[in-house]
């Protein structure tokens, strides 16, 4: 098995496995005796840190113990390293997991990880911050913007934050370029995919592939109460592009100009509000042991 280093995230997912140490050693110990660390994250930001000093050490797998948040931080620090990243999904969406085949249950993703598959995977860019699973803005933005403040988290808070959030939400007009094209048109949800979902199989792209070099887009320019019905069902069916209810594009890179403000969010972590927008994809920039 490959030298590993499990950075665990212990407020990530629903059941804040604060045991994981324990957990690991009994799944993993006997497999990988002086072969592994585990090592702790402090707060917001610290796993990019750690990940970057275990690839420094040669570490050949630095694994994300936690949700999408935490496989973006310790993705953001193996950018330009030898090291691969592994990921123990705890988290309460685990989208990158899911699109990937990493078994949920942690057993069967620890026995995964001592025998890993290597390879490489694309990585979007979203006015310079990496994302491997998906950005976007609008809707999808404000929504993780209001979830982070409800103070509590879950499915219940999210459906609750969701449900509030969408009838104060006004789309904001959008210019955007791709593809040699302009649109001009309202931005209710703009979505660039590089994985097929934002976690619990909840597909806003179905068709992404991440070693394609290229981002799948979802352009959404209102959602009356109707569409919000179909769009939320199929995003639940994984059948949107067969819908009329969004748009879909392909492209390696976008620019993005928005009349007013415009909240963006990385793989589910809202980043702020801007007007302008500059979305890239860096092919199989990324390498991983899944
Ligand atoms: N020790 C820590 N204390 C507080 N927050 C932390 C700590 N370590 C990491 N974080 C932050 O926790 C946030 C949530 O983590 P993560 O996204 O992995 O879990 P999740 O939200 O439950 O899962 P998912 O994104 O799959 O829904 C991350 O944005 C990360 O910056």
């Amino acid at each position: 098995m490959p030298p590993t280093c499990f950075i665990f995230n212990p407020t990530a997912g629903p059941s804040r496995r604060r045991d994981l140490p324990t957990l690991v050693a009994r799944h993993f110990g006997p497999l990988a005796a002086d072969d592994y660390v585990i090592r702790p994250t402090e707060g917001p930001g610290h796993a990019v840190e750690l990940a970057r000093a275990a690839a420094a050490e040669g570490f050949a797998v630095v694994a994300a113990v936690g949700g999408d948040g935490t496989v973006n931080e310790v993705g953001r620090g193996l950018l330009g390293t030898a090291a691969a990243l592994g990921i123990v999904p705890l988290g309460s969406g685990n989208g990158l997991a899911r699109h990937l085949k990493v078994p949920l249950g942690l057993a069967a993703a620890l026995r995964r990880l001592a025998q890993p598959a290597f390879g490489r995977i694309d990585v979007g860019r979203i006015n310079s911050r990496p994302f491997f699973c998906t950005a976007g803005l609008g809707f999808d933005a404000h929504v993780a913007e209001h979830f982070a403040l409800a103070g509590t988290r879950g499915l219940g808070t999210y459906l609750r934050v969701t449900l509030r959030e969408y009838r104060r939400y006004r789309p904001v007009p959008v210019r955007v370029e791709l593809n040699g094209q302009v649109l001009a048109t309202d931005c209710y949800v703009l979505a660039f995919a590089n994985a097929s979902q934002y976690g619990n199989d909840v597909y806003i792209a179905p068709r992404a592939d991440l070693r394609d070099g290229l981002l799948d887009v979802c352009l959404i320019d209102a959602l009356p109460v109707g569409r919000a019905f179909r769009v939320s069902l199929a995003m639940a069916l994984g059948n949107l592009p067969e819908t009329k209810a969004a748009d879909y594009y392909q492209t390696a890179r976008a620019r993005i100009t928005a009349a007013a403000p415009l909240g963006f969010h990385v793989d589910g972590d809202y980043l702020g509000r801007t007007t302008e927008f500059a979305v890239e994809l860096l092919p199989l920039a990324l390498a991983v042991a899944v």
